[in-house]
């Protein structure tokens, strides 16, 4: 069945004019009749391609600068008909009014407009209203109108006066896309208001929404069973849209462990590597370059590191490939990597290599899906008061020395990246031992000492939380841990405290903790 409507005349009105000129050349020599909007108008005009002005077609005058173009009768009678409808079709033509089989728009910049920090009453200028209407109208009305709303779009259209115009399945397509772009463009406006015109006491705005556009669709889920797919914010930043350099697709474990590895790592300010599993380090360590730090995560626990996920902050340096070359691993996420690095990494054919920029802008919220809502709190940075080394209070011993602090400082961090209740033991800037996502202090401290072995003497300890007895710092003091970290607060600190003053040992209070689920 044919049911093609030939382009015979067409509404332009663009901000973004990105590919305007090949695409009224290209209709125009089609035969396709162009209306437009001012701007664009005059720039169609100033091709030499014969274009009616809108206010020509509806003896009005563009208005109120800008506020009032298309939102008139006579633009949205053309494209709101229903030509299936006789009546449709007998009105337009009482009327007097021409329908139109085409519509392209695409909307003010809202959204760049606040991020450029401009004023309420600037950003307010920049909420499109004839735009999205003419864009909705046209959408909604698919049957009889083509409606496009990004240049990226402009060669199809070309190519569908080719062919006697576009096919209902591509005008549904087409008005999908449509309702999708003025859907976001309404939520980007709404969540302005809401947080900036109308902010909430405690900061919160009443509603929240956000829209997603699909990147990909995975093999499959958390298991095999389980359909899944990844959908991007729009940013164009963060893991999501992580150029993938070589290796076979990213899975949804791959995902979820390579965030959970980029977590760990960009904690740090010096060369950092962590090698995670199961969202959890298996490794983590600083160093003086990217490969010294990768062999120093590595050797925390070689075994668990078998198909791990590694993160660094840091260009991959040939010397670190060559390293990790060595070993299974899954995923390998860096923001560049040296010359000859990724070739050294490729010659293993199943790693995946992608390639993420540091955020810029790291988001300043994060969201967990509940039953029937969603949990949204203030992302854990390492910056709170308590993570800062000088800001700590002696609980017990002796002042660390230099050396000792540092390490403290760099378990203190490492300790984030671990899932509660987490106890980190660290070395000279390396984890030698972890104990993850225990549901009892006590047998994380076992798992951490077990897993450090003869490491575990000398070592510094840090705990994610309070220690609500002394059991737990007991097990590790019993180690040869020699200095703890902990953000204290617990009713019975006192006892811990004592512990660690009867052993000799160290234990400095953060007073601020870093639960991690
Ligand atoms: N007010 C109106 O009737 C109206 N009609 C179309 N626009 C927008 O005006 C822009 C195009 O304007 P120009 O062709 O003048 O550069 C497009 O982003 C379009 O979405 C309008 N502008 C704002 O609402």
């Amino acid at each position: 069945m044919n049911d093609r409507i030939p382009l015979a005349r067409a509404l332009v009105s663009v901000y973004d004019k990105t590919g305007l000129e090949d695409l009224v050349r290209g209709l125009n020599e089609a035969g396709v009749a162009l209306v437009s909007t001012g701007g664009s108008a005059r720039l169609i005009e100033s091709l030499g391609v014969p274009v009616t002005k809108v206010e020509d077609l509806t003896g009005f005058p563009e208005c109120l600068d800008g506020r009032v173009k298309t939102l008139h009768p006579r633009v949205h009678a053309g494209i709101l008909a229903d030509r299936r409808l006789e009546t449709h079709v007998q009105q337009l033509a009482d009327l007097g009014v021409e329908p139109f089989d085409l519509v392209v728009s695409n909307l003010y910049p809202f959204t760049q407009t606040v991020a450029s920090g401009a004023s309420p009453d600037e950003c307010v200028e920049q909420i499109d209203i004839g735009g999205p209407s003419m864009v909705r109208a046209a959408a909604k009305n698919h049957p009889s109108v083509a409606i496009v709303t990004s240049p990226e779009r402009y060669d199809d259209v070309l190519r569908a006066t080719r062919e006697g115009g576009f096919t209902l399945a591509e005008r549904q397509a087409l008005a999908a896309e449509a309702f999708a772009h003025t859907a976001a463009y309404d939520v980007a406006v709404a969540q302005w208001m809401a947080t900036t015109l109308v902010p909430a006491e405690d900061g919160w705005p009443a509603t929240t929404g956000a829209t997603y556009e699909r990147l990909a669709t995975l093999r499959y889920g958390e298991n095999p069973h389980q359909a899944a797919v990844l959908y991007g914010d729009g940013t164009g930043s963060g893991l999501a849209h992580a150029e993938q350099l070589h290796g076979k697709e990213m899975s949804y474990n791959n995902y979820v462990d390579t965030d959970a590895a980029r977590r760990a790592a960009l904690d740090f300010d010096e060369p950092a590597v962590a090698i995670i599993k199961h969202a959890n380090p298996c490794g983590i360590a600083v160093g003086a370059d990217v490969a010294e730090a990768h062999r120093r995560a590595h050797a925390c626990d070689p075994v668990s590191a078998f198909g791990g996920v590694i993160a660094t902050n840091r260009p991959v340096s040939v010397a670190m490939a060559e390293q990790v070359a060595e070993v299974f691993t899954e995923v390998v996420v860096a923001p560049g990597y040296d010359d000859g690095a990724v070739e050294v990494l490729a010659a293993k054919k199943n790693i995946r290599i992608l390639v993420c920029p540091l955020d810029e802008e790291p988001s300043r919220t994060e969201q967990r899906q509940v039953s029937g809502g969603l949990l949204v709190q203030q992302v854990d940075h390492v910056d709170a008061p308590g993570d800062d080394a000088a800001t700590w209070t002696l609980a017990a011993g002796d002042a660390a020395d230099e050396a000792t602090l540092r390490d403290l400082a760099f378990a203190w961090r490492a300790c984030r990246a671990v899932k509660s209740n987490a106890i980190l033991l660290a070395r000279d800037g390396a984890s030698v031992g972890v104990g993850m996502g225990q549901v009892n202090r006590v047998d994380s401290c076992r798992l951490a000492v077990e897993r450090a072995g003869e490491r575990a003497a000398g070592s510094v300890a840090a705990s994610d939380a309070f220690f609500p007895f002394e059991d737990g710092p007991q097990i590790l003091i019993d180690a040869g841990v020699r200095a703890i970290v902990q953000p204290g607060g617990s009713v019975r600190d006192e006892l811990t405290v004592e512990a660690a003053k009867a052993a000799g040992v160290t234990m400095y209070f953060t007073g601020t903790r870093h639960f991690f689920h």
